[in-house]
C-alpha cells in the first residue's frame, strides 16, 4: 500500500478552522498537532483507491493543540480552535498555497458574513436562554407547588404561572419569523402551527374566560408544554455555541412522542370544557338578523378548531418523526 496525500478543504470562522479530508471510511486515523503543525495519517479510500494518506499543515497563527475530528462514510471533518478569535488572511505559514489545499465552499464564507454569523448566533442564542429560564421557572414553580400542595396546586395554575406563559408565549412569534429570515434552517409551518395552536388555546380559551381558569387542565397544558421547552430550548442554545450534548440532543429528539400527543389531548380538553361556557354566555358569538335566528355560535369554530388541532398534531408529529430519523440515522452514519 502507497502513502498518498488527500485532497483537503477548508474554511474558517473567527474562532475555528474547518478541514475536510476527501476520504472515506477511514480508519486508523492519527491526528495530532504539535507546535502548531497538523499531523494526519490514516487508512482510507481516495481518489487513487485503498491506500495510506497523510499531510502536514503549519497553520499560519497559533491554534489550540486539542482538535475534534469526525469520520463520516465520505470523509474526515477536523475542525480547530484558533488560539485568537481572529480572521486569517490564509491558512498556512508557507505563502503559496499547498496544492492539496482548496477552499470548501460548502461552508465558505469571508470576513463579513462570518460576522453576520456570529451576531446571529449571538441573537439566537440571548432568544433560546429567554425562554429556556421562562419556561425553566414555570416547570421548577409547578413542580415545587404540586409537592408542596398536592392536588390543590392544579386550580391556581393560571393566577401564577399565566403572567411568564403569556412573556414566553408571546415570544415564541419570533419561531416563526426566524425561519422566514433564513436565521434558522427549518420550515415556518412546523412553528406556525404550534406557536398559533398554542396561542389560541393560552389567550383566547384559557385567557379570555375566566371560569376556564382555576380548572385543573390549565395544569396538564402549561406542565406538558414546559416539560419539552426546558430541553429544547437549551439544546438549541448549545448549537448556536457549536456544542452538543447526547443527552440532551436524545431528549429533545425523544421526549416529545409521549408529550405532544398528551399536549395535543390535554388542550382538546381545555377546548371541549370551554364550549358550554362560550354557548352560555355568547361571548366572541355573532349577532345574527333576526330572520335567521338569534347568535351564531362560537363553538362552531371550536369545533372546526377540534379537527385542525388533530390534523396539526400529525402534520407536527410527521415532522419530529421525520426530523428525529435524520438526526440519529446521521449520527450513526457518522459514528461508522
Ligand atoms: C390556518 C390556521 C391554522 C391553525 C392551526 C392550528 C392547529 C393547531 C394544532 C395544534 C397542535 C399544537 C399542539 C402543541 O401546542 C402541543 C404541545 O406543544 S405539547 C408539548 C410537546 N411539544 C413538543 O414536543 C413540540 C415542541 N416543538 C418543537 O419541537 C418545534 O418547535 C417544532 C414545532 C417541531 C419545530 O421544530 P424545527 O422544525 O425547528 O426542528 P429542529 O428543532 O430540529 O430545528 C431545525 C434546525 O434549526 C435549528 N433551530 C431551530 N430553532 C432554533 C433556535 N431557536 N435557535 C437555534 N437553532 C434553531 C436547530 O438547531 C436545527 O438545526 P440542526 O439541524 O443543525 O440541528
Amino acid at each position: 500500500m502507497q502513502t498518498l496525500t488527500p485532497a483537503v478543504f477548508w474554511a474558517q470562522r473567527h474562532g475555528e478552522i474547518y478541514l475536510r479530508v476527501e476520504i472515506s471510511d477511514a480508519k486508523s486515523l492519527d491526528i495530532s498537532v504539535q507546535e502548531n503543525i497538523l499531523h494526519f495519517r490514516g487508512q482510507g479510500h481516495g481518489a487513487k483507491g485503498e491506500n495510506e494518506y497523510e499531510f502536514s499543515l503549519e497553520f499560519l497563527k497559533p491554534v489550540k493543540p486539542e482538535i475534534k475530528h469526525k469520520s463520516t462514510q465520505r470523509q474526515v471533518n477536523i475542525t480547530v480552535r484558533k488560539q485568537e478569535h481572529c480572521w486569517w488572511d490564509r491558512l498556512t505559514m508557507q505563502e503559496k498555497k499547498p496544492l492539496f489545499l482548496a477552499p470548501d465552499f460548502d461552508r465558505w464564507l469571508d470576513e463579513s458574513d462570518a460576522e453576520m454569523e456570529l451576531k446571529e448566533k449571538g441573537y439566537l442564542f440571548m432568544y433560546n436562554l429567554v425562554q429556556f429560564l421562562g419556561f425553566s421557572w414555570i416547570f421548577v414553580n409547578m413542580t415545587v407547588r404540586l409537592f408542596i400542595l398536592g392536588q390543590d396546586s392544579f386550580y391556581d395554575t393560571f393566577h401564577t404561572i399565566a403572567d411568564v406563559m403569556y412573556f414566553c408565549q408571546m415570544l415564541a412569534v419570533i419561531e416563526v419569523i426566524n425561519p422566514a429570515l433564513g436565521l434558522v434552517k427549518t420550515g415556518m409551518m412546523p412553528a406556525f402551527i404550534q406557536v398559533t395552536g398554542r396561542n389560541f388555546i393560552l389567550f383566547v380559551i384559557i385567557g379570555s374566560l375566566e371560569e376556564m381558569q382555576n380548572k385543573p387542565v390549565v395544569f396538564f397544558v402549561f406542565y406538558l408544554w414546559s416539560a419539552i421547552e426546558i430541553f429544547r430550548y437549551p439544546f438549541y442554545m448549545l448549537a448556536c455555541i457549536d456544542t452538543e450534548w447526547k443527552t440532551l440532543t436524545w431528549l429533545r429528539y425523544t421526549i416529545w412522542m409521549p408529550l405532544y400527543p398528551l399536549g395535543v389531548l390535554a388542550e382538546a380538553v381545555a377546548v371541549i370544557q370551554s364550549i358550554p361556557i362560550f354557548d352560555e354566555s355568547k361571548f366572541l358569538s355573532i349577532r345574527l338578523p333576526e330572520a335567521m335566528g338569534s347568535f351564531l355560535s362560537f363553538s362552531y369554530v371550536l369545533q372546526l378548531y377540534l379537527l385542525l388541532m388533530f390534523l396539526g398534531l400529525f402534520f407536527n408529529f410527521r415532522h419530529l418523526y421525520k426530523l428525529r430519523r435524520r438526526k440519529f440515522r446521521t449520527k450513526k452514519r457518522k459514528a461508522n
